[in-house]
């Protein structure tokens, strides 16, 4: 997969941007404020039609606009194709090839991106909910109908939150509906979530073994919580009576507090480091290497699953590593030729991921320029 071409139109500070980024490293270079992110986010977006930051789909569009698009041009599989995301009136239209997409998998159609912030770094020490979020991307990644599948889940949810709040007036036969789409809707993302895990652990394990001085080994791992029984060898239908069993388990205290309190929604990863807990014990740079090694696992079980690489972007990552393992970092994307979009504001810390063909970017204002003299990286 290439991205050949990128059309920016009034997303966030960015007016307009048209660019054909390098087949390699593209490197966006800029002070702070000026839309370097932006401009990720936007790629992102366009990839994956989840906000990167936002939390409503308005932030996006740039103040005093009505609407903000991005368009990307691909090569997939040795086809070029066109998609398209516009976003006004808080929602959003994806488009194919110039036409309506028909489903979010024609959308998609095998476009795969892999995004690394310097919140990602904080995930290790962060709550459950942001190593869900973390955990879910990389899941989305793998499996794109997860996309579908998730909102059906938080439909699910949001309904039968919804009667538990009414009460006394529950009717047990009706909530017992809801329970059987709730649980099986519930199975299908503890599935999701079990195989990703079941790949991208051992990865992201031999990784931090290479960056993390220390001999202590890491574990990743996932179990959702108050499930009783055999979660590791369930099948889909089994996972969905676990669930079942363990929701009417809790009913009384669900209804008392009016929202569920078993599911997917209430799952952590646990990482661990020499069988401790890595975000109690683990310093700062070992929790960072744990969230490396895992970035590096999940890029690398993309392209042993997809047989092609994603498209990677990486949003002033740099300058929160440590020299050593930023050095890793700029080395394993240069050796791995993936197609990268790097932002900093300082273009010496990413000069290891750079070659004859990056393309670097100055980002000014809102304004994207191709920098000129190649002699140099450019400075902030
Ligand atoms: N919807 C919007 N319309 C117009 N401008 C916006 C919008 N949303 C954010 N901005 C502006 O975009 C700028 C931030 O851009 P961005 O986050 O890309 O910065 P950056 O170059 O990555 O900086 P840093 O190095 O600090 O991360 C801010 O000046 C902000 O006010």
């Amino acid at each position: 997969m290439r991205l050949l071409a990128l059309h920016v139109h009034d997303f966030r500070n960015l007016p307009q941007v048209q660019l054909s980024p390098s087949a390699h490293a593209t490197i966006a270079v800029g002070q702070n404020g000026q839309g370097k992110t932006n401009l990720l986010e936007a790629l992102y977006f366009l990839a994956t039609l989840k906000p990167l930051r936002a939390g409503r789909l308005s932030e996006l569009v740039r103040w005093g606009s009505q609407g903000a698009r991005v368009t990307g041009r691909f090569l997939l599989k040795g086809a070029e194709r066109e998609i398209s995301v516009e976003v006004g009136g808080g929602t959003r239209q994806a488009f194919v090839d110039g036409k309506k997409a028909s489903s979010l998998e024609d959308y998609f159609g095998g476009v795969s991106v892999v995004a690394f912030t310097p919140d990602d770094l904080e995930v290790v020490k962060g709550g459950p909910d942001s190593r869900r979020g973390f955990l879910d991307r990389a899941v989305f990644n793998r499996y794109p109908a997860f996309l579908r599948e998730s909102r059906e889940y938080a439909r699910a949810l949001k309904n039968r939150n919804r009667l538990l709040r009414e009460g006394h007036a529950v009717d047990a036969a009706y909530l017992d509906a809801y329970d059987e789409t709730l649980a099986k809707a519930g199975a299908r993302i503890y599935s999701r979530r079990r195989s990703l895990m079941a790949e991208l652990a051992p990865r992201a394990q031999a990784t931090f073994a290479s960056i993390g001085r220390t001999v202590d080994p890491a574990v990743y791992g996932y179990r959702p919580a108050h499930l009783d029984g055999d979660f590791a060898n369930a099948d889909e239908a089994a996972l969905a009576a676990l669930l079942r069993e363990c929701l009417a388990g809790r009913l009384r205290r669900d209804m008392e507090r009016g929202f569920t309190s078993v599911g997917p929604h209430a799952d952590d990863v646990s990482v661990t480091l020499g069988g401790r807990s890595a975000r109690a014990y683990a310093s700062q740079g070992q929790q960072r290497a744990l969230v490396l090694g895992w970035k590096i696992a999940e890029i690398e079980n993309l392209e042993a699953a997809m047989g092609f690489l994603p498209l990677l972007l990486l949003d002033d990552v740099s300058s929160e590593l440590d020299p050593e393992r930023n050095a890793y970092l700029m080395g394993y994307l240069a050796r791995s030729g993936a197609q990268t979009v790097l932002t900093t504001t300082d273009g010496s810390l990413v000069r290891g991921a750079a070659a004859d063909d990056t393309l670097w970017l100055d980002v000014h204002g809102g304004q994207v320029a191709v920098h000129v003299d190649d002699a140099a990286p450019p400075a902030a």
